[in-house]
């Protein structure tokens, strides 16, 4: 059965919740799939039951990698959920949901309060303009507590936190929360909450933090401020309206709070979630211009097969219709259309602006990529991917399994762009690149599971580049040979300089038809072969222009082949001249610890070649080549007896010190 929607976009919230590694994102989804009636009943994650996690890897570890994307009801109102993982290997995995979202859910961890992950998601969110509410959670933990939560909220997310709840108990006692803008108390003990007269020993304190929150209000809204300086108490309607202003401006952050899984705090969230959130409409969305959408993720559907979800900024997608990749310029037609319910789909008849969709039929389009109406083309702004820090190499236990792997590959890679595998030049190996260890590991088990891929997997090693330090000028190849019937002609001269701006740059400077038109692409392109396997020690290489000054060619002997193999021995003798070097990638590394432990994790960061950017009372931040990370969880967790914990991204890439670069190259040779 179809269903043909046309949505109220006032009435459509697109939202994603984001969080620190298991401050309770899959539970708090959980619970609201089973308030909107989604679910019938509450996946318990610890039970590896929880509907969002459906993937059996996640199942397995009870851990949150890829998004799915949910449709729920609540209140008259339409809510795309999106769980997004919090382990910082799938960083890209929060990003490109941010990317498609209108609004956020930032849970914390009422006990932990903001940790660096947490921390790293919220800068994400505030890069992309993300409107957030928060959400602290596990209140009814020992040791949880709401005020210094929300204390971290505003010193180390720099966020304007406005209370709208106090949480009512504590721990064991957690019973309720007071609603400051209503003035009343939500009291849980099953199902829905009882609406009740604050309770007297709390009122003071209630009056106190609803004037608190009025003040913090007016100062940032002039209607609210209008009001108070009349002397006018703010209606409840009137401070609603006003708090969603100052959201959806990204000004200031409502702070809810509860228990997701004692099952208390979560119907308030998703009112405030309607309430506080903007619309697609908010964003301008327009279901009558041209279409305009972009896809934000892939899923391989074990029984549809590929499944494209798509943000539909402004038009409407009906199956059987015809659209333009704008990115690749090719035409693409779209399949059955399905509103996703985390384990079970919906076919719809159309979707409109604003929606959040899967679409099957798509053969060409990969994340990132704009669909649009072929007689009006545009392309979205596109997501950057980070670059793969760590790999290993994959060698198939038979042909059989040599092929199973390429098509594992193709999938997995369309389906996660910050995955690459490549063949490694000298070995003929193949090399996956990811992430992190976490991340690599997932993606082997997924091949063998999924794909039934047999296969002997290396130890994760790092990612790392090769570049030139300096030029070479005027290097000359000639490529020739004259065996059996038809020769082999091609000669090029070319130049090689480093490169700030781009990975790689090609020139062509020759005149006079010293090198036909058509052969001068296939120098580029054996430029390009050899920029994949470096001569140090076959790694990448970046930072390179090629400057193609002159060459010669043969009218019979000459051909495309000649002329691609002439440029990459070519660009292989100009960078052994132009002084190569070996780049390392190097992390921002984030520790926070209790502060006894502080001197002894500072000391160690140094140890791994850490340069230290700030010291806190209880953190560090430092940046430390990726090499001296292995390992690093459970060091760091020996040394601090587990108290310690750290968050770490990609930085940059850095010339790795000659005693490196020489094991480095020496291991490879
Ligand atoms: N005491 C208590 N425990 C909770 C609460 N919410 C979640 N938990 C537990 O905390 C653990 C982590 O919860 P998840 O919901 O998996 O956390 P997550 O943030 O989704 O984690 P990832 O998916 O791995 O990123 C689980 O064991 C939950 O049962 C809560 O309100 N109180």
């Amino acid at each position: 059965m179809t269903t043909t929607t046309r949505l109220d976009l006032a009435k459509v919230r697109n939202i994603g919740i984001m969080a620190h590694i298991d401050a309770g994102k899959t539970t708090t989804a959980e619970r609201i799939l089973f308030y909107t009636g989604v679910s019938h009943r509450i996946g318990e994650v610890h039970d590896g039951a929880a509907a969002l996690d459906y993937m059996k890897q996640e199942r397995d570890r009870g851990i949150t990698i890829t998004a799915a994307a949910t449709t729920c009801r609540w209140r008259g109102h339409t809510v795309n959920l999106i769980d997004t993982p919090g382990h910082v290997d799938f960083t890209v995995e929060v990003e490109r949901c941010l990317r498609v979202l209108d609004g956020a859910v930032a849970v914390f961890d009422g006990v932990a309060g903001v940790e660096p992950q947490s921390e790293t998601v919220w800068r994400q969110a505030d890069r992309y303009g993300v409107p957030r509410v928060c959400f602290v959670n596990k209140l009814d933990r020992a040791g949880a507590s709401f005020h210094r939560c929300v204390d971290m909220i505003a010193e180390r997310l720099g966020a304007v936190p406005l209370v709208v709840q106090l949480p009512i108990g504590a721990e064991d006692g957690f019973a309720g929360v007071v609603d400051l803008v209503a003035g009343r108390a939500l009291m849980w003990t099953d199902g829905d909450p009882d609406v009740v007269d604050v309770p007297a020993d709390l009122a003071d304190t209630a009056r106190e933090w609803r004037g608190r929150l009025v003040d913090a209000v007016a100062e940032r809204d002039e209607e609210v401020m209008a009001l108070y300086t009349g002397g006018t108490e703010p209606s409840a309607e009137q401070l609603h309206a006003a708090i969603r202003r100052l959201t959806v401006a990204a000004g200031a952050t409502p702070v809810f709070c509860g228990s997701a899984l004692r099952n208390k705090g979560v119907q308030p969230l998703l009112d405030g979630v309607v309430r506080y959130l903007p619309s697609p409409a908010d964003a301008g969305a327009d279901d009558d211009g041209p279409l305009a959408a972009l896809a934000f993720k892939i899923m391989s559907d074990r029984h549809l097969g590929r499944l494209t979800f798509v943000r539909i900024y402004a038009g409407r997608l009906e199956p059987g219709r015809t659209v333009l990749n704008g990115v690749k310029g090719r035409r693409e037609r779209i399949g059955k259309i399905y509103r996703m319910h985390a384990d079970r789909r919906e076919e719809i008849a159309s979707a409109g602006a604003g929606d959040i969709v899967a679409v099957m039929g798509l053969k060409d389009t990969t994340t990132g990529e704009t669909l649009c109406d072929p007689a009006h083309p545009v392309v979205l702004e596109a997501m950057d991917f980070p670059a793969p820090v760590i790999e290993v190499a994959v060698e198939p236990a038979s042909r059989g399994d040599r092929e199973k792997l390429g098509a594992a590959l193709q999938r997995l890679a369309e389906e996660d762009p910050s995955f690459h595998a490549r063949t490694d030049a000298e070995t003929g190996q193949t090399v996956l690149g990811g992430m992190g260890e976490l991340h690599l590991e997932v993606l082997v088990q997924r091949m063998r599971e999924e794909f039934g891929v047999a296969a002997a997997v290396g130890r994760p090693r790092v990612a790392y580049r090769e570049t030139i330090r300096r030029a070479a000028r005027k290097v000359e190849y000639v490529h020739k040979k004259m065996t059996g019937g038809k020769g082999q002609y091609a000669k090029v001269q070319i130049s090689v300089e480093p490169c700030a701006d781009a990975p790689y740059e090609f020139v062509n400077q020759v005149t006079g038809g010293r090198i036909p038109k058509e052969f001068v692409p296939s120098v580029d392109a054996g430029c390009q072969d050899a920029m994949r396997s470096g001569v140090l020690a076959g790694h990448e290489m970046t930072g390179v222009r090629v400057v193609l000054l002159d060459g010669a060619f043969h009218d019979v002997d000459s051909s495309e082949q000649a002329f691609r193999i002439a440029g990459a021995q070519a660009f292989r003798e100009a960078v052994r001249r132009a002084s190569p070097v070996l780049l390392e990638p190097v992390m921002a590394v984030e520790v926070s610890t209790p502060a006894e432990y502080l001197g002894e994790v500072i000391g160690d960061l140094g140890a791994r070649r850490g340069r230290i950017d700030g010291i806190g009372a209880q953190e560090v931040r430092a940046r430390v080549p990726l090499a001296e990370m292995f390992g690093y969880v459970g060091d760091l967790r020996g040394a601090t007896s587990g108290r310690a914990a750290y968050s770490m991204r990609f930085d940059s890439y850095a010339e790795a010190p000659e005693a490196v670069a020489g094991k480095v190259v020496a291991a490879a040779r």
